[in-house]
C-alpha cells in the first residue's frame, strides 16, 4: 500500500502468480468494503494527530491522556468529514488504541438497543450517539466473572418512591474490570440481580448515571476508580479498566433494561416473551465482531512475519552468493504458511458469522427464538477458537522473527501484549468451549428422537453414515478433494462428542459427568468449531471468485488450513479411526508441496491486507522491506541514547569500576 523509496521486496512482489489487487477485495469483504477501509486508513495514516510511535516512551498517565486526545480529535473529524457509521468504525480501527470508545460503541450502545424497549432506545441513544452521554459495560465484578448469575451487586424495587437501589453488598461485589469505567464514563450500564418485594428474579442491566455532566466528579453514593496498570508497558493501559461501587444509589424504575422482564409501578414482576438469555445478548453480538478482530490482529503479525522472512537471510551462501531467505527453510514455512491460512480462515469464517448473527437478531425481531442456541454455540465456539490461535500464532511470528522480532519496533511485543486478553473477555475461553459441549451433547442426545440437527450440526443427521464410514484417500492428491477433507471433520467431530455423550451416560448424576470430562468436551468442542471454520472455507470456495489466480490461491490456502490442523490433530483421526496412519502420511506429503506453492505467493497474500506501515507499526513489516537501516536509525532515537555517557555513571557505574581498579592495584 505504501509508495516511494526502493522497494527491497519488489523481486519478491513479481513472483506472484495471481491478481493482488482482487484479492485485496476477497479480504476486505466486498469492493465497496475496501474502498472504505483504503480511504480511512491512509486518512489516519497521514495525520500526524494519530501518530502512535511513542506510545512505549509515555508514563500511564500521559499515555491515558493522548488517548483521550486522540479519542477527541477522532471525534472532531468524525464530526468534520461526516463520515457514516463504518467509516466512522474503521477510523477508531485504524488508530489502532484500545479506548473507552470501544466500550461506548462496542457495547454501551448495543446493550441498550438489545435489551431496551423501544421507549428507552428513544430516550438514551440519541444522547448516546452525540457523545452527549459516554457509556460502558459494567457487569464483571472481583468476585465474579465468568459465572454471571453469581454476581452480587443488588438491585432492590422501592415500590414508595418507584426507584430502584443499587448497591453493592460486600467487597466481591465491587465491579472490576469494565473498561471506559475508570476515568471517562458517564453513565453504565451495570448489570445487578433484581430484588423486587424479597424475591430474587436474577441478574438484568440497568443504566446508572456513574459522574456529573458539568463536572465530571462521581454522584453521591458512586466510588470509581481505575483498577492498575495491565499487561505490557503501553498496550492495553491506554483503557482505563475501573473499579466501580454503589452505595445505595438510586435510579428511577425506567432505568432498568426493560426488554425481556418488567417491573411495573406497583411492582409486579412480568416476564416478556423474549427469552431470559437474551440478557446475555451483548456479549453474543461482541463474541461475534472478536471473531472478524481475531483474522485482523492474526494478518497483521503474519504480514509482519512473512515479510521479514523474506529480508532475513541466513547461512547457505555458495561461492559468495547471497545467503537463503529464511523464508525458504521449510522449516519456516510449516511453521508461518499455516498462520496465513488460518488470517484468511478466520476472515471467511467472521464473515460468515455475521450473517448468522444479522439473521439470528432479525429472527429475534420478528419473535422467532428457535436460532439463538444455535448462536451462542457459533459465537462463543469461533471467538474461542479464533482468539486462542491468534494469541499463539503471535507469540509464534514473534519467533519467526528471531532476535529482531523482541524489539518493541517489531510491533509484535505490543500486539500480543494488547490481544491475548481476548482470550479471557467476553468469556474465557475453556469457559465458553464448555458451553459449546453442552449443546454438542444436547443435540447428540436428540439424534435417535427424530429432531433433525440444523445449522452447524447439521452434519450429525447423517450418524449413521459418519460413525462407521472410512476415508477414501489412497494417493496424495486425494487430500485435494474437499469432499474427503470435510467427510474426515465431520467424522472426527461427531465421534469425538459421541464418545464423550457415551461416557457421560455411566454417570448418574450428569453434571458430576459433566465436570468429571470438561477436558475431554472442551475437546469435542474444538473439533467442532474446527469443522465450522473448515466448512466455511469450502463454501466460501464454492462462489464466484473473480480475479486472475485469486480462487486458486484460495484453495491453495484451504487445504493447508486444513491438513495443518489433521496433522497438528493427528491423535483425534487416528484414535477415531477417521484415517489410517498411512492416510495421515499422505495428508502431510500433501501438505509439503502445497507451501510450495504458497512461497512465490507468499509476500502478496499479505499484501492484500492493504496495510498501511503507519497501522503494521513495525519496522520488519515495512513494505518496502527496507528493514536494516531503519532498524540502525531507530536504535539511535532511543531515549537512552540521547547521552553518550548515561545518567547514573558518577553515582553507580564509576564507583564500581574505580573499586574493581583499586581490588587490582592491591
Ligand atoms: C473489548 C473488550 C471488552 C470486554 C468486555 C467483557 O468482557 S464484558 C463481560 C463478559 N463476560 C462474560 O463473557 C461472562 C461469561 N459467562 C457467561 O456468559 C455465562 O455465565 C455462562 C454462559 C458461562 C453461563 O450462564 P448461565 O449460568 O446463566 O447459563 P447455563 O450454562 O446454565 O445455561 C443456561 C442456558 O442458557 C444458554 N445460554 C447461555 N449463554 C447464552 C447466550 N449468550 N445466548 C443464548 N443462550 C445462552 C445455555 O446454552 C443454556 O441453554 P439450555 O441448555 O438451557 O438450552
Ligand atoms: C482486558 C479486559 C477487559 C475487560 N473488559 C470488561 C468490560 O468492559 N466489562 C466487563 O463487565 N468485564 C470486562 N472484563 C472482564 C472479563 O469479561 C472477565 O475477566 C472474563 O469473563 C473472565 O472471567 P473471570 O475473570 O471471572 O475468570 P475466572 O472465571 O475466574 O477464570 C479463572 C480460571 O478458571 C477457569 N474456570 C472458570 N470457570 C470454570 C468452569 N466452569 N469450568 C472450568 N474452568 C473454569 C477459567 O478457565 C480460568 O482458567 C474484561 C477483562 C479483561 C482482561
Amino acid at each position: 500500500m505504501e509508495g516511494g523509496g526502493v522497494d527491497h521486496l519488489a523481486e519478491e512482489r513479481q513472483k506472484s502468480r495471481f491478481d493482488v489487487d482482487e484479492m485485496k477485495i476477497v479480504w476486505a469483504g466486498s469492493r465497496h468494503a475496501f474502498e472504505v477501509s483504503d480511504r480511512v486508513a491512509r486518512l489516519v495514516a497521514s495525520d500526524p494527530a494519530f501518530r502512535k510511535d511513542n506510545r512505549n516512551l509515555l508514563s500511564r498517565k500521559e499515555l491515558f491522556k493522548n488517548t483521550l486526545r486522540k479519542a477527541a480529535y477522532a471525534w472532531k473529524r468524525i464530526m468534520e468529514l461526516r463520515l457514516t457509521e463504518e467509516e466512522a468504525a474503521k477510523l477508531r480501527f485504524f488508530i489502532d488504541e484500545p479506548a473507552y470508545t470501544d466500550l461506548h460503541w462496542g457495547m454501551f450502545v448495543p446493550a441498550i438497543k438489545g435489551q431496551g424497549t423501544e421507549e428507552q432506545q428513544q430516550k438514551w441513544l440519541p444522547l448516546a450517539y452525540k457523545m452527549q452521554i459516554i457509556g460502558c459495560y459494567a457487569q464483571t465484578e472481583l468476585g465474579h466473572g465468568s459465572n454471571v448469575q453469581g454476581l452480587e451487586t443488588t438491585a432492590t424495587f422501592d415500590p414508595q418512591t418507584d426507584e430502584f437501589i443499587i448497591n453493592s453488598p460486600t467487597l466481591t461485589s465491587s465491579k472490576w474490570w469494565p473498561g471506559g469505567l475508570g476515568k471517562v464514563s458517564t453513565h453504565a450500564v451495570a448489570y445487578a440481580r433484581l430484588i423486587v418485594n424479597g424475591q430474587d428474579h436474577g441478574v438484568h442491566g440497568f443504566i446508572v448515571q456513574l459522574r456529573s455532566l458539568d463536572d465530571h466528579m462521581p454522584l453521591p453514593g458512586i466510588t470509581v476508580g481505575d483498577i492498575g496498570m495491565k499487561f505490557g508497558s503501553g498496550a492495553y493501559n491506554t483503557m482505563d479498566n475501573g473499579v466501580l461501587r454503589f452505595d445505595h444509589v438510586r435510579i428511577p424504575r425506567n432505568q432498568m433494561l426493560m426488554r425481556v422482564l418488567q417491573v411495573t409501578r406497583e411492582g409486579k414482576v412480568v416476564q416478556s416473551d423474549v427469552p431470559r438469555q437474551l440478557i446475555y445478548g451483548t456479549m453474543v453480538y461482541v463474541r461475534q465482531t472478536i471473531v472478524s478482530d481475531a483474522s485482523s490482529a492474526l494478518s497483521r503479525a503474519v504480514c509482519i512475519a512473512t515479510r521479514y522472512s523474506a529480508v532475513r537471510r541466513q547461512f547457505g551462501s555458495q561461492k559468495g552468493g547471497p545467503e537463503t531467505q529464511v523464508i525458504d527453510y521449510k522449516t519456516q514455512q510449516s511453521r508461518l504458511f499455516p498462520l496465513l491460512a488460518s488470517a484468511y480462515a478466520f476472515r471467511f469464517v467472521g464473515e460468515w458469522l455475521k450473517w448468522l448473527y444479522t439473521d439470528v437478531t432479525q429472527r429475534l425481531q420478528a419473535n422467532d427464538f428457535s436460532t439463538l442456541p444455535e448462536a451462542h454455540a457459533c459465537t462463543a465456539g469461533l471467538k474461542s477458537l479464533t482468539t486462542s490461535a491468534t494469541a499463539d500464532a503471535i507469540e509464534e511470528c514473534r519467533k519467526l522473527c528471531g532476535g529482531h522480532g523482541y524489539l518493541t519496533s517489531s510491533g509484535l511485543p505490543e500486539l500480543f501484549a494488547v490481544y491475548i486478553p481476548a482470550c479471557t473477555y467476553e468469556g474465557d475461553n475453556t469457559v465458553l468451549l464448555l458451553q459449546v459441549a453442552r449443546f454438542l451433547m444436547k443435540t447428540v442426545s436428540q439424534l435417535g428422537s427424530g429432531k433433525q440437527p440444523v445449522g452447524s450440526t447439521a452434519y450429525m443427521s447423517r450418524a449413521e453414515h459418519l460413525m462407521q464410514c472410512r476415508c477414501s484417500a489412497q494417493r496424495v492428491e486425494d487430500w485435494l478433494k474437499p469432499d474427503v477433507v470435510l467427510e474426515a471433520f465431520e467424522a472426527r467431530a461427531l465421534r469425538m462428542s459421541v464418545a464423550c455423550a457415551q461416557n457421560l451416560s455411566k454417570f448418574s448424576n450428569p453434571e458430576e459427568g459433566f465436570a468429571e470430562l470438561s477436558a475431554d468436551l472442551a475437546e469435542a468442542a474444538i473439533a467442532h468449531c474446527q469443522l465450522i471454520v473448515v466448512s466455511k472455507f469450502v463454501e466460501k470456495l464454492q462462489q464466484d471468485i473473480p480475479g486472475q489466480g485469486v480462487k486458486q490461491q484460495l484453495q491453495t490456502l484451504c487445504f493447508v488450513y486444513s491438513l495443518h490442523l489433521l496433522h497438528k490433530h493427528q491423535g483425534d483421526f487416528l484414535s477415531t479411526g477417521c484415517i489410517t496412519p498411512k492416510q495421515a502420511s499422505l495428508a502431510n506429503e500433501q501438505l509439503r508441496s502445497l507451501y510450495s506453492q504458497v512461497r512465490p505467493n507468499a509476500i502478496a497474500l499479505v499484501d492484500a491486507f492493504n496495510y498501511t506501515d503507519h497501522y503494521l507499526g513495525s519496522v520488519l513489516g515495512r513494505y518496502d522491506g527496507n528493514v536494516y537501516p531503519t532498524l540502525y536509525e531507530d536504535a539511535w532515537k532511543d531515549p537512552l541514547n540521547d547521552s553518550v555517557v548515561p545518567d547514573g555513571y558518577h553515582e553507580y557505574l564509576r564507583p564500581v569500576l574505580k573499586q574493581q581498579l583499586r581490588n587490582a592495584r592491591l
